[in-house]
């Protein structure tokens, strides 16, 4: 199998964790002879130190030269005070616009070891698997109008914009129940659909699409339900389909089940070209310290082998060496509990899973040779 991929590892701490996403990446490569190529470029504070520009038209270029893009993550203290067009931000989602993915699929699977790391009981948290299909290219995020109004030089007032079209909300809809259907087969859909008119479209639509799918059951919650609900009850929710502003903010208290948002990937589908990363940020007050957790970055690299290149037993592979680690009493100081056995770093974490990975595979080609 032959994949090109655009790295684009960021700010703060995406480099550390791309790093080790690569590493597994490349021992994969190797192991089961796949051909991977790597290109790297720049997005976000770095190219705008570099190029002027936090999406330089080179690293778009190399993006759609490639099969898929594994990003780091953007945002540096020392820019945001920019507007919100100027920011390492833009960048981010000036890419996701072009490439075109329109669905973010934000996978929150609880690891038992991690148990003593969450701030949920145990019996509340253990079992939960949820699929967070967060709709990426419209809402406010994207939506104009949008700006400030500026009288006598001072800005008196903002403005930003919530429209859906009724198209947008109906392919993420179906993406969230043909994921429903491969697992538990139940979707809630999350709106504010008691006060906004684009919820309500929002509901209509999703019921709309919900009855190409009998087999998949369909509920709908309003999101301030939903947010409390994800911490009391995360075991009740299989697809959460919900809008751009709502599956931001869902996804990093989602991240609570598990104790770190540095152990959650993404996936975003249905463009031209698919986009992969950390749900997390470039955490500026932990970056350059290689503390960071690489398991969001190291899933999000699984995560690419499933759905752009069809690996499923690679994929799943990394997954089974992440949960090994864990399982073995390591981890990174932001889930460090009284069961962890041993604090690693970020790079002695990415070595620890590419040598459980090495192991898993080995031990499948055994078996399979007698
Ligand atoms: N996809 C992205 O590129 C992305 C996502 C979110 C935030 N951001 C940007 O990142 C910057 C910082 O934002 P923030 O602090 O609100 O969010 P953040 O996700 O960077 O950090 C939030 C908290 O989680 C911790 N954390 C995050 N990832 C971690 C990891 N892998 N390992 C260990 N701990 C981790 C951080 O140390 C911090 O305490 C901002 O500029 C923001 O816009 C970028
Ligand atoms: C950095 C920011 C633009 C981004 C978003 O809001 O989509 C981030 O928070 C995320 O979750 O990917
Ligand atoms: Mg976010």
């Amino acid at each position: 199998m032959k994949l090109k991929v655009a790295l684009l590892p960021g700010d703060g701490i995406g480099p550390e964790v791309i790093d080790e996403a690569v590493r597994i990446l490349k021992t994969i490569g190797e192991l089961c002879d796949h051909d991977f190529e790597f290109i790297e470029k720049l997005i976000g504070g770095v190219a705008i130190r570099d190029c002027g520009s936090p999406l330089p038209v080179e690293t778009l270029d190399a993006c759609f030269a490639s099969d898929a893009v594994l990003l780091g993550a953007v945002g540096a203290p020392r820019y945001d005070d920019l507007p919100p067009d100027k920011r390492p931000e833009a960048g981010l989602l000036t890419l996701r616009r072009a490439l075109g993915g329109y669905a973010n699929l934000r996978p929150v699977v609880f690891y038992d070891a991690l148990a003593p790391s969450s701030p949920l009981r145990p019996e509340t948290a253990r079992g939960a698997d949820i699929l967070i299909v967060r709709e990426l290219l419209g809402g406010l995020y994207f939506s104009e109008p949008r700006g400030f109004v500026v009288e006598a030089g001072k800005q008196i007032a903002a403005y930003n914009t919530l429209r859906y079209e009724t198209y947008e909300i109906e392919r993420v809809a179906h993406i969230a129940f043909q994921a429903a259907r491969q697992r538990r087969r139940k979707v809630t859909s999350v709106d504010k659909a008691n006060v906004l008119e684009t919820s309500q479209l929002w509901r209509e639509t999703v019921t709309r699409v919900a009855a190409s799918y009998p087999e998949v059951s369909l509920e709908h919650l309003y999101v301030d339900a939903c947010a409390m609900r994800l911490v009391t009850h995360p075991q009740r929710f299989d697809v959460i389909l919900t809008e751009n502003l709502f599956g931001d903010i869902l996804s990093d208290e989602a991240a609570v089940i598990n104790g770190s948002l540095g152990t959650l990937a993404s996936a975003t589908i249905g463009g031209a070209i698919d986009l992969y990363e950390p749900v997390h940020g470039s955490a500026p007050d932990i970056a350059g310290r290689g503390i960071a957790n690489p398991i969001g970055a190291i899933a999000s690299a699984a995560l690419m082998l499933r759905y752009t290149a069809h690996l499923e037993q690679e994929a799943s592979d990394i997954e089974t060496a992440i949960r090994q680690v864990l399982d073995a009493g390591y981890a990174t100081p932001d889930l460090q509990s009284e069961a962890t056995r041993c604090v690693v770093g970020t790079a002695e974490m990415g070595q620890l899973i590419t040598e459980a990975l090495a192991e898993i595979v080995d031990r499948r080609r055994a078996y399979h040779a007698v």
